[in-house]
């Protein structure tokens, strides 16, 4: 018995460790097209690419489904062709990743040509990332969420803050520099932290005035400079709602693109039951309250267009699962649930 359970091990270890390995040899490989500009223009012929026209990313629509497509650099090369432009604009595509197999993906802005004549060509559409997001596949929302953050971050910084002067970028777009200054600009995200507050048996969710009507989310706030994710949540937590936070965990975090690139880092937070009594911002928040765990277990099945009821009033719903602030909900739903068991 003991020796199959040995072979049994051994099989699991040797394919945990081929697995691990095709991810190594996938980072080195992506670490190496960033910092060789010449490895990464090779790698650009044989590459896949990812459209966006001003920022929205190119959706082709098959049925109900919608698909984000890869296309090849002789694709990309047709499309410039027809408005006669040269494929140097291959070299303003920015490294996103690569394939197990080493394929690298590129996503390329092509918002200098004219929209329609690409959507024709190509048969789909540039769509707005707020909407893509949350139609596509759920494996490709991360990856065109980053692919356009970073395109953006190369839009914002095409000149250097210190002296004014263009900056450069290196091959992969992993970087601009300013030869004027010396000075090295990477990529950029502001932390922000995420807090599912409960007290116990209930939780606080809020919503901003910006919000769909019937949205609430968990209670979120950009972190200030040298400030902790306990102390940012602490403060968060006490400036919005005007609650203490007695203890918190770390749950997971997740890059999100809006307004431009946050890294956002959710938590879990407690207060005492018996001093959970709301204290709302009004400059930041519209409304702020406490859910028990029946009506959040119903806010979770309504769709946002069965909210509304015949008064004109919204049924409260919750943020979709693409977002970081569903999954707390859902955490806190387990344990509750848990706890009752
Ligand atoms: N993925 C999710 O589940 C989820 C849920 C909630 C919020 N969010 C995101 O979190 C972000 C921050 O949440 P919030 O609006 O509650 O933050 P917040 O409570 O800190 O308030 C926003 C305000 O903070 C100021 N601010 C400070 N630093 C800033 C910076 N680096 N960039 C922009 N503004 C800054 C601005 O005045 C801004 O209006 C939002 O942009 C939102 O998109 C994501
Ligand atoms: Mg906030």
């Amino acid at each position: 018995m003991a020796a199959i359970y040995q072979a049994a091990y051994r099989r699991v270890s040797s394919l945990i460790c081929r697995l691990h390995s095709t991810y190594v040899r996938k980072m080195r490989y992506l670490n190496e097209l960033k910092e060789d500009d010449s490895l990464c223009r090779q790698a650009q012929t044989s590459g896949t690419f990812y459209l966006f026209h001003n920022l929205s990313p190119f959706l082709q629509k098959v049925g109900e489904k919608y698909f984000v497509p890869q296309l090849s650099a002789a694709e990309i090369k047709r499309i410039l062709e027809k408005f006669k432009e040269t494929e140097q604009w291959i070299e303003m595509s920015v490294l996103i990743g690569c394939s197990d197999e080493h394929v690298p993906r590129f996503a390329l802005d092509l918002g200098a040509l004219e929209k329609s004549v690409i959507e024709s060509e190509l048969k789909g559409s540039f769509t707005n990332l707020q909407k893509a997001l949350f139609v596509v596949d759920g494996k490709d929302s991360p990856l065109l969420a980053s692919a356009q953050s970073l395109l953006q971050w190369h839009n914002s910084h095409q000149y250097c803050s210190k002296t004014g002067q263009p900056t450069q970028r290196n091959v992969s777009g992993s970087k601009r520099v300013c030869h004027a200054s010396g000075i090295t600009y990477y990529p950029q995200m502001s932390p922000v932290i995420i807090t599912l507050v409960s007290d116990g048996s209930r939780c606080l969710l809020a919503r901003q005035p910006s919000f769909p009507q019937g949205m609430y989310s968990a209670l979120s706030g950009f972190c200030d400079m040298g400030e902790n994710v306990e102390e940012a949540v602490h403060r968060e937590v006490a400036e919005e709602v005007g609650l203490e936070v007695e203890s918190l965990w770390y749950s997971s975090s997740q890059h999100w693109p809006f307004p431009s690139s946050c890294l956002m880092i959710a938590c879990h937070a407690i207060v005492r039951a018996q001093q959970a009594e709301i204290s709302m911002n009004k400059l930041e928040l519209e409304e702020a309250r406490w859910f028990g765990l029946e009506e959040i277990v119903e806010g979770l099945k309504r769709e946002p267009r069965s909210s509304k009821q015949d008064d004109g009033s919204f049924l409260p719903w919750f943020p979709p699962k693409q977002a970081i602030a569903h999954q707390l909900i859902c955490e806190w739903v387990k344990q509750q649930t848990s706890q009752l068991a």
